[in-house]
């Protein structure tokens, strides 16, 4: 086997652990002290010049120990901070460290006092780490180094591996030059450029191969690993510029992320989607099914918002591609604006904003009344309608409400049996239906002419549910005294130019989609839509996907998971366990949802099992997509 006759030599300072050891070391000796920052600074500024070369390892050794001013003693404080500094995928790939322990080397320009302790723990044993010693005064005050070892010079790491005279294919994994130059000067195979914790821009043009992780190099070479797909390897695209810390969350899982600021178009979209494995958009991204037929390596979509029509979940669904959302994350932020809104028309504040941006004092009462008392017509009890009611109440009014559903009241709200009845009776009517295509010009003239003379309208859902024209000439005629929009039947992809019938009209309220745009609710999806994708992506979880069988895995034990998506037709199940049965494996647990068209089912096995069997379930018909986890 190939694997057998290779050697793997690994740098041990910011590839092994996330740190540099000696700016470790500095912390601990130059605690409380003033200037210490600035010793600092001064250390990783000389560590960094000797890591890339621009001056020589010896001298750059002997300034730092001189600015360290360390004792023996705080060894063992350093050995203890850095057993918590492990690299995260070196970590937890220990199985690795373990299986090859007789081909893995340490070479390093760092000092064994503290390397051999830690890598002791991953099974490399003291005398395959080659790397310097400290000296030491009469006092245990670290003065030096000891010269005559190679390591302390100038491309010691060359002449170590030359002395090592290694046989088979030798594998370097660092992160620095120094790592490099083996490789370079002939006596390595490959360089692999480690770049979990630093990424080292001399080193990473150099290498034959730049890893972001320990995952990442195991995979290429074919290696026992604990995940069955790096990370890095899964794209994710996030478009309309949904919050960074989406973006900072799925990065430090290790994913590789695209963060764009607008949305794209249908054939932008296509080209990019290629070998994207996660889309994360908003309510203006057409994900339709023609950019799906591009999509050959999607997995899920997050919609960071609630409204889900601007996606073709059927085709999704068809494809095997879980669909999450994020349904409570801005129901307060439209409330709140809801509110304020009706609050500013009632007191056609806006007409004397204006006319005083105009230069003109306008002091009257004319037009403006209290909300209390008055009657809000709710239509769309769900979750924003209900938080909306209870909130008017508070304030005083009396709330009405109409819903396709059947709700429960909340407060002494009062459910209209139709909308019509609704219409009658507002004052204030305000829409918070779904985005149910059926909604299309739900209200119209007919509807408008069915509200109180004078009644106020409120849309914050969606623009397509409202017949603007119907509107205009409303508002014009004073049938409708006065307007809140913030969504409208066709809404620009980025920001700029924008026109609608509404422009110029008095006491209208007109914002571009931001009923949901708050600092509070961006930051809320963008913790929940990525915990969602990657539950679905490290465990299959699909518990609250909007257009996928449902379901709730347990933790996975020391298993390999099995993910089947099907067409949901007559058979499925049970050739899957046919295929099970054949190779004899050993199942700890199996899990099955289905809907109408999909059947999903999740198999735990036990790690040992013919590798075929994998060919086969992925032949068995009516297969969608099939993954192992682990
Ligand atoms: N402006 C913005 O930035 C935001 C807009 N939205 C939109 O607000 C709307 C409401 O959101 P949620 O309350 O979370 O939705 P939801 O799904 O919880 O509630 C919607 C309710 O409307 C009802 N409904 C649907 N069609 C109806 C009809 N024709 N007549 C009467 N009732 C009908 C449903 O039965 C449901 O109870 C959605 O369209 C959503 O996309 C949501 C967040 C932000
Ligand atoms: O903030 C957004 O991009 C869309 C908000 C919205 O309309 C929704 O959540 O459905």
């Amino acid at each position: 086997m190939v694997a057998e006759s290779r050697k793997y030599v690994f740098d041990f300072d910011s590839t092994l652990t996330r740190v540099e050891a000696l700016d470790v070391l500095a912390e601990i000796t130059l605690e409380g002290r003033s200037d210490k920052e600035e010793i600092i600074k001064e250390i990783q500024k000389i560590t960094n010049l000797g890591i890339d070369g621009d001056i020589s390892f010896t001298e750059s050794l002997e300034k730092r120990i001189k600015l360290l001013n360390a004792h023996k003693n705080d060894l063992d404080k350093l050995v203890e901070l850095l057993r918590h500094k492990i690299s995260k995928s070196i970590e937890s790939n220990k199985e690795f460290f373990e299986t090859y322990s007789d081909d893995i080397y340490v070479i390093s320009c760092g000092f064994k006092e503290f390397i051999d302790p830690i890598v002791e723990a991953y099974n490399i044993p003291a005398d395959r780490v080659y790397a310097n010693t400290f000296t030491f005064d009469e006092d245990g005050k670290i003065i030096g180094f000891d010269e005559a070892n190679v390591l302390a010079s100038h491309n010691g790491k060359i002449a170590c591996l030359k002395n090592l005279d290694l046989q088979g294919e030798v594998q370097v994994i660092g992160d620095g030059y120094s790592d490099y130059v083996m490789r370079e000067a002939g006596i390595a195979d490959k360089f692999f450029a480690y770049t979990e914790n630093v990424h080292r821009e001399k080193a990473a043009k150099n290498a034959d191969y730049i890893t972001p992780n320990l995952d990442e190099f195991l995979f290429v070479n074919k290696l026992p690993r604990k995940i069955s797909y790096p990370k890095n390897r899964i794209k994710i695209l996030l478009l309309e510029n949904v919050h960074s810390n989406a973006f900072e969350t799925l990065s430090e899982e290790g994913f590789s992320v695209e963060l764009l600021k607008h949305s794209l178009t249908e054939d932008e979209l296509i080209e990019k989607i290629k070998d994207v494995h996660v889309l994360g958009i908003r309510s203006k991204t057409q994900v339709t099914a023609k950019v799906l037929e591009a999509a050959e390596k999607l997995m899920t979509v997050g919609a960071f918002c609630i409204g889900t029509t601007q996606i073709d979940l059927e085709a999704c669904k068809k494809k095997g591609v879980a669909v999450f959302n994020a349904p409570y994350s801005n129901t307060r932020s439209v409330v709140e604006l809801a509110i304020g809104e009706i609050i500013m028309l009632m007191r056609s504040i806006f007409p004397r904003s204006t006319e005083i941006h105009g230069g003109q004092w306008n002091k009257t009462a004319a037009n403006s009344k209290e909300v209390r008392g008055k009657n809000l017509g709710i239509i769309g009890y769900g979750n924003i309608g209900k938080q909306l009611s209870v909130l008017a109440e508070g304030l005083g009014m009396r709330v009405y409400y109409y819903d396709v559903g059947d709700q429960l009241a909340l407060g002494n709200a009062i459910k209209c049996s139709s909308l019509e009845d609704l219409l009658n009776v507002s004052d204030v009517v305000t829409l918070h239906i779904d985005d149910n295509k059926a909604n299309h010009n739900y209200i119209g003239e007919r509807e408008i002419n069915q509200m109180k003379d004078g009644a106020l309208f409120v849309n914050l859902s969606r623009g397509f549910v409202v017949d603007i024209s119907a509107l205009a000439t409303a508002l014009k005629s004073g049938k409708i005294a006065g307007a809140a929009i913030d969504v409208f039947p066709e809404e620009p992809r980025s920001n700029g130019e924008f026109y609608t019938e509404l422009k110029g009209l008095e006491n209208v309220i007109l914002t571009p989609h931001i009923g949901g745009s708050t600092e509070e609710a961006q930051r809320d999806i963008a913790e929940f839509v990525p915990n969602k994708i990657m539950d679905y992506i490290n465990s299959g979880n699909t518990v609250d996907a909007v257009n996928f069988p449902n379901i709730r895995l347990p933790k996975q034990n020391n298993s390999h998971r099995f993910l089947h998506i099907h067409k949901n037709v007559p058979g499925v199940m049970a050739k899957i366990n046919e295929v099970l049965a054949r190779f004899d494996m050993n199942i700890s647990g199996q899990y099955l949802s289905t809907d109408n068209e999909v059947g999903y089912v999740i198999t735990d096995l036990d790690k040992k099992y013919n590798k075929d069997v994998i060919k086969a379930l992925k032949k068995i018909d009516n297969t969608i997509k099939f993954r192992v986890l682990y």
